[in-house]
Parts: C-alpha cells; structure tokens; sequence
C-alpha cells in the first residue's frame, strides 16, 4: 500500500517537471527576430502588442538566406547566440516636449544670428540713397551668396530696381517693407507644409526619412517624434538605419525619452527593407497613428545604397503606401546639397524637404533655391542640437528672421 503511494508520488513529481518545462519552453519560444524598443504609457507594449515582429511575414521580395544575410531580422539566432534579448529598462519619468507651435518665432534668434548679414546687408546697401550700378551688383553678390540661387536673385533685384525706380525712394522702412514682401514671394507661404502625421483610410501614416550621412536624419527623426507627441500623436519609430552601429540605439533612446517604441533589428547589417516593413506592421496592429522610419546614410552618387533605398520604398509599399518621404539636407553644404537633392528624387518622390543646421550657417537662401530645384516644400527647419530644436517651416517667420 504505502509502496504504491510512493509510486503515485513519483508519478505526479514526474507530471509536474514535465509540465514546467514545457511552459518554459513556451516562453522562450516567444523572443521576435525584430525587437520592440521600450513602450509608451500611450501607445501600449509589448502587452498590448504581443511579440511585434514574430509572425512578420518577410517581404516577397526578401533576400533569401544566405550567409550574407546572417545579421537580417528574419533569420534566427546563430547558434550560440542567446535566444532571449536584453530587457530595456523602461523609462521611469517621460519628457513633455514643448509645443510645435510657435517653435519658429522662439528659435528664431538663432537663424537671424547666423543670416543676418543677408538682411541687415541688403537694408544697409539698399537705404544708401542713390543705387548706382555696383551698389545693385553688391545687392546681388549678398543674395547669391546666401545661396538664393542666380535666378530667384535676378527676380529678385530686377524687382526691387523697379520698385526704387517707380517710387523714387529709399527710406528703410518702405525699403524693407518690399524686400519682406519680394523675399515672402520666393519663399512660396502657398506651398503645403503640413507633414504627414494622421491616419489615413484606417491605418497609419508613414514616413520616410532619407538623405546622405550626418545630415542629421536620426536626429531628425527623434525630433520629429517630439513634435508629434507634443501634438498628441501616437507615434512608431523604425530604425531601418542598420548600417550605423549606433543609429538603432540612438533612435531607441529619442523615442523612449517620450514614451514612443522603436522597431529594430538586433543585429548590425540586418535587411533595412526587413526592418523597415516590420515597424509599419507594428504601427498599423498598434493602430498608431504615423510610423516614422529613419534610413541609413547614404552617398547619392552610390548606385548599390540609392538601390538598397529604391527596395525600402517598394518592400514597404507590400504593405502600406507612403504618405510622406522626407529629404534631409544640411544647410551648410550648399550647392552639394542641391545635387543630392536631384539624385534622391530621382529614386523616392521626395515630398518634403528637412533643413539642418540652419542655426550655423547664413546661407538661408538654400530654403528657396531647393524648394525651386525639386518642386516640393521645406517643411520643417533644424534650429540646433537640443531636442526641441526642430520647427516646421512658417515662411513669415522665416523671412522675419532674415530681416531682424
Ligand atoms: N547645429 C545643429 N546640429 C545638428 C542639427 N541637426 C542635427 N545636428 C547634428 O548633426 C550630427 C549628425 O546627426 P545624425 O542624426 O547622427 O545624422 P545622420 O544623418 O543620422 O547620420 P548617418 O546615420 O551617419 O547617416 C549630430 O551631431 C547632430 O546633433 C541642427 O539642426 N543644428
């Protein structure tokens, strides 16, 4: 009797191993190939979104596996490896960004610094009473020296001689009335600027980030997710930038400071399309409302990157339009900006353009000159390292701003 209690003993301990060792293979059988960075109080986690990246059916036109694959975020750990990824340790308090509004009028200091030569410059030559031939020369140099371009200058100078000509004055203030007013022209107030950022047809917006390296793209995108979560969007971050060890971690911490998730693969040199289209299947199950996905640097005259980008665009579209594809150029490179410009439109249709680091450099023209190149809107101007320092684009202040 006792010997068959003993058995049933062994049996039901026996019953009892068995059972925790499968749940915790169960567990451990959850861990993504694409991993979720720390989530938002607003957005819900991993909770309300369970293994984001798990089931993610890879692209049709995902690479096979090939050895040259091994780091892409549909292929599974290398033995070896551990199954299960880092806990990120949430963010205890999260960062109210301040409001877009108005971000241009307060940054506004830090573009007259640096392009106030361009306006005080103009107002100095033009209220210097009477306008012979060098002095128009000399009005001329100092706008395409601030990179205006030759022709929005000619528009410009033949203008304001009509104007000088016809009222037969140079008072500063009539004088800068019609500069502000020739300048506001160029700047184009009619274009739209708005950046894509609601749902659209019941999914998320989404939004590609691209340009060549260290223009400010990563930065840019975790300014832009401020922005938007200071207007109370439900944001997604893709961190499709796989060629930069760094870029993942640096987009992952901008968003977690404000409570918004990364998409990202765990692996340096993962498939940027792969990654790319996992974010905006997690923003859409998230019923989030953008995905932003940043992009690995990339030379415009390298055909093998503009192509890896032409595949991010399609691989995406699999799943999703793409309501917005934002250029980012550096304001200080000047005509070199211009020609990368050309090249990306010609892979991605370019629908608004990023300005960076208008804070350090007086050639504020470039605002006109690539808006007239490309046909599409700056949308939103770089004003600075801080978090807040990224504006949208408000072309009176702007124009103010030169002039001050
Ligand atoms: N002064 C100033 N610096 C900026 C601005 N925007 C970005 N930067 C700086 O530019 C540098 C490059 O920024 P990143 O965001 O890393 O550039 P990236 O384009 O993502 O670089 P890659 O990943 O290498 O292509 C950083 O030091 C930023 O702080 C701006 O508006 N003003």
């Amino acid at each position: 009797m006792i010997d068959q209690l003993w058995e049933w003993i062994a049996i039901a301990v026996g019953l009892l191993v068995v059972f925790g060792a499968l749940v915790v293979g169960l567990v451990r059988g959850r861990g993504g190939r694409t991993r979720q960075g720390p989530a938002s109080g607003r957005t819900g986690g991993t909770d309300v979104l369970p293994g984001v990246g798990d089931d993610a059916t890879p692209p049709r036109d995902a690479p096979k596996r090939s050895v040259e694959d091994a780091g892409s975020v549909d292929t599974l750990p290398a033995p070896g490896q551990p199954e299960t990824l880092p806990e990120v340790e949430p963010t205890p308090t999260l960062e109210r960004p301040a409001s877009a509004q108005g971000r241009l009028t307060r940054l506004r200091a830090r573009l007259s610094r640096s392009n106030s030569a361009l306006g005080k410059g103009l107002l100095a030559l033009l209220s210097r009473g009477r306008l012979d031939e060098a002095a128009w020369e000399e009005v001329e140099d100092t706008l395409i020296g601030s990179d205006l371009g030759v022709e929005a200058t000619t528009e410009l100078v033949d203008r304001l001689r009509t104007q000088v000509a016809v009222e037969g004055t140079t008072d500063e203030a009539t004088v800068r009335g019609w500069l502000r007013e020739d300048l506001l022209r160029l700047v184009d107030p009619t274009m739209d600027r708005a950046v894509a950022s609601s749902r659209v047809e019941g999914r998320p917006a989404v939004v590609l980030v691209v340009g060549v390296n260290g223009t400010g793209k990563t930065t840019t995108v975790g300014k832009l997710a401020r922005v938007l979560v200071a207007e109370d969007k439900d944001v997604v971050l893709g961190a499709a930038d796989t060629f930069r060890a760094a870029a993942a971690d640096q987009l992952e911490t901008w968003g977690a400071r404000v409570g918004v998730p990364t998409v990202r693969s765990d692996r340096d040199g993962a498939d940027p399309a792969a990654v790319a289209f996992d974010a905006v299947k997690a923003g859409a199950e998230m019923e989030a409302d953008v995905v932003i996905v940043d992009t690995a640097g990339r030379l415009h005259n390298k055909v093998g990157l503009m192509d890896e980008l032409g595949k991010v665009k399609r691989v995406i579209e699999k799943q999703s339009p793409i309501d917005e594809v934002l250029l980012v150029l550096d304001a200080t490179t000047g005509q070199n900006g211009l020609r990368q410009a050309e090249v990306f439109a010609q892979v991605v249709d370019v629908t608004g353009i990023v300005l960076t680091k208008l804070d350090g450099t007086a050639k504020g023209g470039i605002v006109v000159s690539v808006q007239r190149k490309l046909g599409v809107p700056v949308k939103l101007v770089g004003l600075g390292e801080g978090p807040d320092d990224l504006a949208p684009f408000d072309p009176e202040a702007f124009v103010d701003a030169l002039l001050d």
